[in-house]
């Protein structure tokens, strides 16, 4: 008896596919499909905001669209003809300027040029459906572009044929315009599927410009890092989060960020610390500049916002661990440990002196409270965030499009670690009023976080908020995966043991088959093409350490694409691609220039470092997309079945 739930839902699909023709012809297209390779996805992690690099990685497609070019043109071209084609192909609006400027953008030009775009689009959408490729077309020129991209075996005189159209593009002066959509279209056909995976904000300058040119990308996830869900938390109004991020934001000198990105405002905090901090050098609070800048009055004045700004995280921070028990974070209330007139603090039992003895803020009798004016500037601070329009656009598609973790075709991706114990099994943590652990545990935080944004309870909201800072340097954070953030000790403890902050036993016990195969049970990864994805913790690839964990199962992929970290990896950052053959990860040098880019066709240097080639091809039919296709596929033959028992009356036009 097919049961009523299954036949209302047949109803509804027959809507779509209202006879049998029409859900066969489905039925066919789907099966297709499924036996096309796999689409190309590329996995980042840790940009930190240097967009420069990050937008290069998109266009060239970390090296694979100069890959499509050597496969279409061989030596049937000059390296630097196939450097200029790319490089054309990476900023099309900018490279024809430059062309132009040369005086070289004359018809044969155009022509050549033209005929070029066309071979590589033909390569970079055969492995896809015309229906896809005709998806990602530009509305403008979708049916020109077609013409020129698919094969015509009726036309007798193909060149003729295409002649004709390519002169015709010149002749009514759309030639730019299409160089700019073909270059487009082939950037967007190379990535298939694009994953985040984690710390897009904070150390760069240029967290906004990423995340706009995130805003409209065609197939996207994003895993939220550490540091990610300290603006999602400072967004939501969360004050420690807005104290952490306008102090980090001051260190790196990236105010930019937050007042032309973002549009906040830094004067509250300008008058404040002028004022507050007037005759001292705040000697502890250098700003870490890009290209040193000395000692400028800027710099003196960024120093003590610095300063003002970091006691103010710290009371908001003591305050909000007292309000937390839970946290298990009273080793980090430091405030009510210094003893002012020793110039010490006490810490884990042992005296150390501090190197900034002048706190004129801090009553030691009551640390944690802020005096008025730190009130007021905190209070026009956290104004700025939740009222920044901009900013909830961008946390909004944190939001929509990311989480904690995600399983993509048997990878497992998050940012940290899953807290573990020294005998591989998952550490249980009490956040919510009871024990949980590996994915459950990841689960309900995400639940409780998301709730900062949805909830109509004031209470959850501000639950929700507070964990997102707990996220961002909890001692059992999956995303921080650290015992404790030493930015307390950084700043005032000389002896360097103080800085250090303990990993989780995770980032061991990766390396440990047992615990690795627990870890893709837990989270429900199969089979031997399952890995786990993760970034956060810096490789340092240049003293040999290798990326790749666990026999391949584990890939690690922060290569510090943030220029403050190059030194710590020796290189700018991993991306990791997995197509139809399999995976590589390869590592990136440091970015030029766009210039220098357009000029000499110098593109970014990427290397491959690892490689995993699967056994046999990998389809759409292998992929979590193909699972999908199968079962619409079962569906539409149930309802063809319905058709043909005349359980459903077909919907034919007569
Ligand atoms: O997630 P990430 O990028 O490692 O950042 C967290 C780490 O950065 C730190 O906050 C140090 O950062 P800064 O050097 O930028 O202050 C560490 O204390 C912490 O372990
Ligand atoms: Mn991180």
């Amino acid at each position: 008896m097919v049961n009523m739930e299954k036949i209302r839902f047949l109803q509804c699909l027959s809507k779509q596919y209202p006879t049998i023709d029409s859900a066969a012809t489905e039925i066919i297209n789907l099966q297709s499909i499924l036996n096309l390779p796999k689409g190309t996805e590329h996995f980042l992690s840790d940009i930190h905001g240097e967009y420069r690099a990050f937008s290069h990685v998109l266009r060239n497609g970390s090296g694979a669209v100069m890959k499509k070019i050597d496969d279409v043109f061989g030596d049937t071209l000059f390296e630097d003809q196939k450097e200029d084609l790319a490089s054309l192909i990476y900023y099309p609006s900018e490279k024809l300027d430059y062309v132009k400027s040369q005086g070289k953008a004359d018809d044969s030009w155009y022509r050549t040029t033209l005929y070029r775009l066309v071979s590589v689009c033909q390569i970079v959408s055969s492995k896809y459906t015309r229906s896809k490729v005709r998806k990602a077309m530009p509305d403008n020129f979708r049916y020109v572009i077609e013409e020129l991209i698919t094969e015509k075996k009726e036309v007798l005189n193909k060149k003729a044929y295409y002649d004709e159209i390519i002169n015709t593009i010149i002749e009514i002066g759309c030639a730019d315009e299409f160089i700019i959509e073909m270059s487009n279209l082939i950037q967007q056909l190379v990535i298939d599927h694009l994953h985040i995976i984690g710390d897009i904000y904070d150390r760069g300058y240029g967290s906004h410009f990423v995340m706009d040119s995130l805003l409209n990308y065609h197939s996207l996830d994003i895993q939220w890092g550490n540091h990610d869900v300290l603006w999602m938390g400072a967004s939501a109004g969360q004050t420690a989060c807005i104290a952490n991020i306008v102090r980090t934001s001051i260190l790196y000198d990236n105010l930019s960020v937050l007042e032309n990105g973002y549009g906040i405002s830094m004067m509250p905090l300008v008058l404040f610390a002028m004022e507050q901090y007037a005759d001292d050098p705040c000697e502890q609070f250098a700003i870490r500049f890009r290209h040193n800048q000395g000692m400028t009055t800027q710099t003196k004045l960024a120093m003590k916002m610095q300063k003002a700004i970091t006691v103010i995280q710290f009371k908001l921070e003591g305050q909000l661990i007292a309000k937390h028990p839970e946290y298990k974070m009273d080793n980090r209330r430091l405030l009510d440990k210094i003893d002012i007139k020793k110039g010490t603090v006490l810490l884990d039992g042992k005296e150390y002196e501090i190197l900034d003895k002048n706190f004129p803020t801090i009553n030691f009798d009551n640390p944690y409270e802020l005096t008025k004016e730190e009130q007021s500037v905190i209070a026009k601070l956290r104004n700025s965030f939740i009222n920044c329009g901009k900013l909830k656009k961008h946390i909004k598609l944190l939001l929509n499009k990311g989480g904690l973790y995600r399983v993509y075709n048997n990878n497992i991706l998050f940012h940290g670690c899953v807290p573990m114990n020294e005998d591989g099994t998952f550490r249980k943590i009490n956040l919510f009023g009871e024990d949980l652990c590996g994915k459950a545990l990841y689960d309900e935080i995400e639940r409780c976080a998301r709730k900062a944004f949805f909830s109509v309870n004031e209470d959850e909201r501000r639950t929700g908020r507070d964990i997102l800072w707990y996220l961002w340097n909890g001692p059992d954070s999956p995303l921080y995966g650290r015992d404790k953030m030493t930015t307390f000790e950084r700043y005032f403890i000389e002896d360097e043991s103080t800085h250090k902050e303990k990993k989780d036993v995770y980032y061991k016990l990766i390396n440990d088959d047992k615990v690795v195969d627990s870890i893709f049970a837990e989270f429900g990864a199969k089979g031997e093409n399952a890995h786990i994805i993760n970034g956060h913790v810096p490789i340092h690839h240049t003293e040999g350490e290798s990326p790749v964990k666990c026999n391949g199962k584990v890939i690690l992929i922060d290569g510090g694409f943030s220029q403050p970290y190059h030194k710590v990896t020796g290189i700018a950052g991993y991306t990791l691609i997995y197509n139809s053959y399999g995976l590589m990860l390869t590592a990136h040098e440091p970015f030029k220039s766009v210039d220098a880019t357009i000029r000499s066709g110098r593109d970014m240097q990427t290397n491959q470092v690892a490689k995993e080639v699967s056994q046999k091809r990998i389809l759409v039919g292998d992929t979590d997309n193909g699972k999908r296709l199968r079962e619409n596929i079962k569906d539409l033959k149930e309802l063809i079945k319905a058709y043909r028992d005349g359980t459903i009356r077909q919907n034919q036009k007569n």
